[in-house]
């Protein structure tokens, strides 16, 4: 089976700066890929780049057998939620519910089902702007469902935001995940992360790829090593 998304010797220079070094990695049908690193590591600028939004330096990405420099057909199959979330603030949240629709050509039932499925009903004339950030998150992976993608990229949709919200979310990306859905996901904790599959650590422009597990143990070991550290500095 040819993989999703694949990706080669990708590298991302913001100036002189080098901020993706080379890296390489494949995203098969089905399986949900986390991007995970510390702040600046170049999480959003990644899933920027594979929505085609950003260019690149140089390499090569291909998705659904598209070289995305060539063709933005492979748009069509993608739902994105960016990290400053990809919605009109000063539009209410049914506005931008029927906006994003007709600009991804999804019929007015999909709107409808979206707005149960994440729990809009009750925020429908409210702006977007006045939501509380679950409201808001869930928002914006409905906007991004709405054409009932075949790729999700996301970006730290979990951070900050409350329990209910967050339970409805993880539900939804596993129900993707479950239905055959491709998922990218950047995340900066590995602790809310059960629809993950496997774990892309991105650290200083390059990426080592690990199953959850394996993630979960390195950050682990990280932090106890940190600790001690620090406490032998205390010391
Ligand atoms: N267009 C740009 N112009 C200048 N600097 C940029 C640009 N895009 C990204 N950067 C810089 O590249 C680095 C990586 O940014 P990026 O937002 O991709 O990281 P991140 O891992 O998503 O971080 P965060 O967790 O803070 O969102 C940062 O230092 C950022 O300031």
């Amino acid at each position: 089976m040819e993989p999703v998304i694949k990706v080669n010797n990708l590298v991302q220079k913001i100036g002189r700066k080098p901020l993706l070094q080379g890296i390489t990695f494949e995203v098969m049908a089905g399986e949900c890929l986390g991007i995970f690193g510390t702040r600046g590591a170049g999480k959003t600028s990644l899933i920027h780049i594979l929505a085609g939004v950003d260019r690149f330096s140089s390499g090569q990405i291909t998705i659904y057998g598209h070289n995305i420099r060539k063709t933005e057909k492979f748009k069509r199959d993608i739902g994105l939620v960016t990290q400053a979330n990809s919605l009109f603030r000063d539009m209410t949240v049914v506005e931008n519910l029927d906006f994003i629709a007709a600009l991804k050509k999804a019929p007015k039932a999909n709107v409808l089902e979206m707005i149960e499925r994440f729990n809009l009903k009750e925020f429908l004339s409210k702006p977007a702007a006045a939501l509380d950030i679950g409201a808001l998150q869930r928002l914006s992976l409905a906007c991004a469902m709405l054409n009932r993608p075949k790729l999700l990229l996301v970006d730290e949709i979990m951070k900050d935001i409350d329990l209910p919200s967050r339970n409805l979310i993880l539900s939804e990306l596993e129900q993707f995940s479950a239905g055959g859905g491709t998922c990218v996901s950047a995340i900066s904790t590995l602790t809310i992360c059960d629809y993950i599959d496997k774990v892309a650590w991105l650290e200083g422009g390059t990426i080592t790829l690990y199953d959850l597990q394996e993630a979960q143990a390195e950050w682990d070991r990280q932090e106890k090593y940190y600790a001690e550290q620090s406490g032998r500095c205390h010391a």
